[in-house]
């Protein structure tokens, strides 16, 4: 059935190198609207599903759809939505900002006022005359960006584009993809190997590994995942004797050092009943403290969960 509310919907999309199998029937969903981070581990085989939404690797197994249409069958039509950076694209170096964007825009036959418009977009309109061999790693990402706005896509695809950008390069390419997706509307797939680069900007997440996807949903639905992993650490005198004592209470307890227990938290009522239990049994109870791991910790735990 036809889903509208996904831009990108791949259905069991596999793919192999020679013998190789790069990606294992990955279905990724990517809402209309949405700004979706796609994670992994290098090598986990991001680069390679994202030159499969934009037709640049040959067909593979299994159906890439955007806008709701089978790429396959519509790839020209479809792709004139799409703007992509998968890798750093060649600028002239001697040429100013503006005069690569002309040069792309020309060739492409786009009207005239994209190229100011596309230069005000990325915030490099005080900077557009300057020859680019002067601009920052970041302007150049800007300005690569900038490229990829030109046909106004409703659709962006960026390839690690933080890659090697400082840390004020970093905060300025979040709040242009925040922009452009508040502002302007469009649907942002940015995939990344860290998620401290995306989690402030992604409202939904996918996770991938070994060319496989481990998780995808909401930021929320991550962070529920994370919520489920919270644990409560107990430090006592002698945390044998306390499972000794207390068999079923502490059945999921595991005992972490000699006066250390560690067990899944379930509610608050389960620590206070557990609380009672100790101090009637006679055990000292030190420490009690609930522990939640990061969302980093959630998503280390997921892509080293099959390492
Ligand atoms: N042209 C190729 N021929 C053979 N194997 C390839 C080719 N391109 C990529 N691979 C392999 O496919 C796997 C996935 O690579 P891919 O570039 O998609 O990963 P990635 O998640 O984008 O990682 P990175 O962040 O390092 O680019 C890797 O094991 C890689 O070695």
């Amino acid at each position: 059935m036809l889903d509208t509310s996904l831009l990108i919907e791949t259905e069991q999309l596999s793919f192999q190198f020679g013998p190789t199998p790069i990606l294992r029937a990955v279905s990724l969903q990517v809402p209309t609207g949405s700004i979706y981070g796609f994670l992994g581990p290098n090598g986990a085989g991001k680069s390679t599903t994202l030159r499969l939404l934009l037709g640049l690797l040959p067909a593979p197994a299994g159906s890439v759809r955007l806008f709701g249409h089978d790429l396959g069958r519509h790839r020209e039509a479809l792709l004139r939505h799409v703007g992509a950076l998968i890798e750093s694209p060649s600028l002239y170096e001697h040429l100013s900002g503006r005069d690569n964007l002309e040069a792309t825009r020309r060739l492409r036959g786009l009207p005239a006022a994209r190229t100011a418009t596309v230069l005000a977009l990325v915030g490099l309109t005080a900077d557009a005359h300057r020859p680019v061999r002067q601009y920052s790693l970041g302007m150049r990402q800007r300005l690569s960006i900038a490229l990829a706005l030109l046909p106004d896509p409703e659709l962006l695809i960026l390839d690690e584009p933080t890659n090697g950008l400082d840390p004020n390069g970093i905060i300025e390419l979040r709040e242009l993809l925040r922009y452009l997706q508040r502002e302007h509307g469009k649907t942002i797939l940015v995939s990344s190997h860290l998620l401290s680069e995306v989690e402030r900007v992604a409202s939904h997440v996918g996770v991938i590994r070994g060319g496989e996807l481990l998780f995808q949903g909401s930021l929320a639905d991550l962070q529920l995942h994370q919520a489920g992993q919270a644990h409560i650490v107990i430090e006592t005198q002698d945390a044998a004797a306390c499972r000794q004592l207390l068999p079923a209470e502490l059945a999921d307890a595991h005992v972490t050092s000699a006066g250390t227990l560690q067990l899944p938290f379930r509610s608050p009522e389960r620590v206070a009943a557990l609380v009672q239990q100790l101090v009637a049994v006679g055990q000292p109870l030190y420490q009690i403290a609930c522990r939640q791991p990061s969302l980093e910790d959630t998503f280390l735990h997921l892509t080293a969960a099959r390492a």
